[in-house]
């Protein structure tokens, strides 16, 4: 379980914010800009320290500010992903990984050859990060926030500055992530497709505050959309690929379904 609650003014924005997650998926913050998401997220992270605030990530209280427990962002065991990858540009694809190996604090649970093999990011090793596709640069900047063995992982719009070909891959990815370590992930984004896609509980902030929060398909307004059948129960949807049980059309076949 994640339990976040924070109190914080930012010049003239208030931020007055309080959810759960669950322990092992993607809870999605939802909503516009300058809502209030990544000051949320620097709470979590520890990167900002409100007045008021509570973050619990497992058996683990970071912020309790009523206790006065604040753990330092670094001893957290919070990875981070931002919109641009953020790579050391000096470094091999190797190297920059090897830097979230090198913070890990407590045991390692991800290996290694596990993460790069999920991350499909083996062949890039030897490149430099000037090299790489925005997509690849955000699946090695993924990869090195995992290596560092999170506890969390927050990802704030990690798409949102790729082209829609790019954006497919990595959100792909994502998904792979999410199943194969069930890790519990804070994901910001003002997408309704990412969302639905990748959310496991979905907490939406307008103006600094929680305006409802429960699982993606409560939360978000069901759409008809016509998609392409990929296989058995699998729709394309623009960028997604989604389980959609009952569907049994041929694969290439454009079907409607509810979204
Ligand atoms: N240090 C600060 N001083 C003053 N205002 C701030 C500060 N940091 C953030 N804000 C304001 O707080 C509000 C919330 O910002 P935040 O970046 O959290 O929004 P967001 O929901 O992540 O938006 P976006 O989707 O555009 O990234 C904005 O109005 C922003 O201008």
């Amino acid at each position: 379980m994640i339990r976040v609650a924070a109190r914080q003014r930012l010049g003239g924005f208030a931020l007055d914010v309080a959810f759960e997650g669950p322990p092992d998926g993607v809870t999605v913050l939802f909503g516009p800009s300058g809502a209030g998401k990544s000051a949320t997220l620097a709470v979590v992270a520890g990167i900002a320290r409100a007045a008021d605030a509570l973050v619990v990530v497992g058996e683990r209280v970071l912020t309790d500010t009523g206790a006065r427990v604040f753990v330092l962002p670094e001893r957290r065991r919070i990875g981070v992903v931002h919109q641009d990858a953020r790579l050391f540009p000096h470094l091999s694809v190797a190297r920059n990984l090897r830097y979230g190996w090198r913070r890990t604090t407590g045991e390692r649970r991800i290996g290694w050859d596990e993460a790069i093999e999920v991350l499909a990011i083996g062949h890039l090793l030897d490149r430099s990060p000037r090299d790489l596709s925005g997509g690849e640069r955000q699946r090695v900047a993924i990869g090195r926030a995992l290596l560092s063995q999170p506890d969390l992982l927050l990802l704030d719009e990690p798409v949102s500055a790729l082209d829609a070909g790019r954006r497919a891959e990595v959100l792909r990815f994502v998904a792979a992530l999410k199943q194969r370590f069930g890790l519990p992930m804070l994901y910001v984004t003002h997408s309704e497709d990412e969302a639905r896609l990748l959310g496991d509980h979905l907490v939406r902030i307008e103006d600094g505050r929680v305006v409802g929060q429960g699982s993606p398909a409560a939360m978000l307004p069901v759409r008809q959309v016509v998609g392409e059948a990929v296989g058995p129960g699998m729709v394309r949807v623009g960028e997604a690929v989604i389980a959609v049980p009952g569907v049994d059309a041929p694969s290439g076949a454009v079907v409607r379904v509810s979204w």
